[in-house]
């Protein structure tokens, strides 16, 4: 057997490893001759007839069914490297994507109207008046498309929904909705979700038999509830809406689940507050508007974007992202409707759309995803 020298072995590996940088480096300068004809021509970056035939063709050189699969991901970077380049040239050139959005210094916040989901007393009651003031002209409907649908169709100005609780994580729901609904997001507020025991003015925690409340307040609340095992809990559609009910049902045995506001609104008293047991319980709320306009110095992009049904496709459209230097500060999957096993990924990026960084990864992303939305830049 020939004698191994892993000295010598690795010397070769260095002259080769040399030999591959120069030829990358050269291969990365006609790069920029293509970037340069794109900037002239206005073809865009990504090509995928030509970048599927380059990798057929390189893959068709190698010897091995390792070293094929090792070519194909080696180009499929390459190729991505090369994008990025020409990306970053174009932008340098003034070719930044039209977004779409006008960046304001502030957003209309006066004679504005403001349509939240739920009752009065809810938690979106709370974030809506946390957010625009004690004397915002808000008022509820029915549901979370509803209060969309007023936004789009211009009988509120805004409108104020959950996407995601620091305990139960992201509210699906809505994110499907921004999707079908023509807003977007303009702002967001935290809300401390603490939950109180609310009962009449003249109850003590010894008369209380049965306790209402929204599911999800219930189960917040199970350590607390639990210790009461003679207690009878029962659903209700909203945390305001129990509270309106003991209220309005005058009973001394029946308790509500909700917001200390809720029992102050509906004149009951706390007999116990910050029953959850998760005490770092919050709600992030976003707010929407039917005018794609952005806050100057937002720091937040949301996007929406579906890939490619292909390996890899995920991995590429963040690259985009990374080699941009741009944080990501969350990411959610959800399912496209009527395509099985697809999914529309929604990322959270930190930076502003006057960001050249923001502007090259949008651009990236709109050219090589199947379809790309931005949420808004808050
Ligand atoms: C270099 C080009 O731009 C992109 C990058 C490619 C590459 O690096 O080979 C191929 C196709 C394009 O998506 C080109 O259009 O030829």
């Amino acid at each position: 057997m020939k004698e191994l020298n892993l000295q010598n072995i690795r010397q070769q590996l260095d002259v080769m490893d040399a030999q591959l940088t120069e030829l990358f480096e050269k291969r990365m300068e006609l790069c920029r001759e293509v970037a340069e004809y794109k900037i002239h021509t206005g073809k865009p970056v990504y090509d995928s007839t030509r970048e599927k035939q380059k990798l057929e063709a390189v893959t068709a050189l190698a010897h091995s069914d390792f070293t094929r699969k090792g070519t194909y991901e080696l180009f499929s970077q390459i190729m991505t490297i090369s994008r990025r380049l020409q990306y970053g040239l174009l932008a340098a050139h003034g070719q930044a994507m039209d977004m779409g959005f006008t960046m304001v210094e502030d957003l209309k916040r006066e004679n504005v109207r403001i349509a939240y989901q739920g009752v009065e007393g809810s938690y979106g009651h709370g974030a809506a008046l946390q957010y625009f003031g004690r004397e915002a002209d808000v008022y509820h409907v029915k549901t979370m498309e509803d209060a969309m649908v007023e936004v789009e169709e211009g009988r509120a100005d805004y409108c104020i929904l959950p996407i995601e609780n620091s305990s139960a994580g992201a509210v699906s729901d809505n994110y499907d909705l921004l999707v079908k609904h023509d807003v977007y997001i303009v702002a967001e507020t935290e809300l401390p979700v603490s939950h109180a025991l609310l009962g009449l003015p003249e109850a003590s925690l010894e008369d209380i038999r049965t306790v209402y409340s929204h599911p999800q307040a219930l189960m917040q609340s199970s350590r607390y509830l639990n210790s009461h095992r003679d207690w009878k809990q029962i659903s209700t559609v909203n945390t305001a809406v129990a509270a309106k009910k003991v209220a309005e049902e005058k009973n001394i045995s029946q308790a509500a689940v909700a917001s200390p506001a809720a029992g102050e609104l509906y004149g009951l008293k706390a007999l116990e507050t910050s029953i959850n047991h998760n005490k770092n319980n919050v709600t992030r709320f976003i707010i929407l508007s039917r005018i794609p306009v952005y806050k100057k110095g937002s720091s937040k992009v949301s996007i929406c974007f579906e890939g490619a049904h292909r390996s890899g496709s995920l991995y590429n459209m963040l690259g985009n992202l990374i080699y941009n230097d741009i944080n990501m500060l969350m990411i959610e999957s959800r399912p496209i409707p009527g395509r099985s096993w697809e999914y529309r990924f929604f990322v959270d990026a930190q930076g502003s759309l006057s960001d050249a960084a923001i502007q090259n990864a949008l651009k990236g992303i709109s050219e090589e995803a199947v379809s790309l939305r931005i949420l808004g830049n808050y």
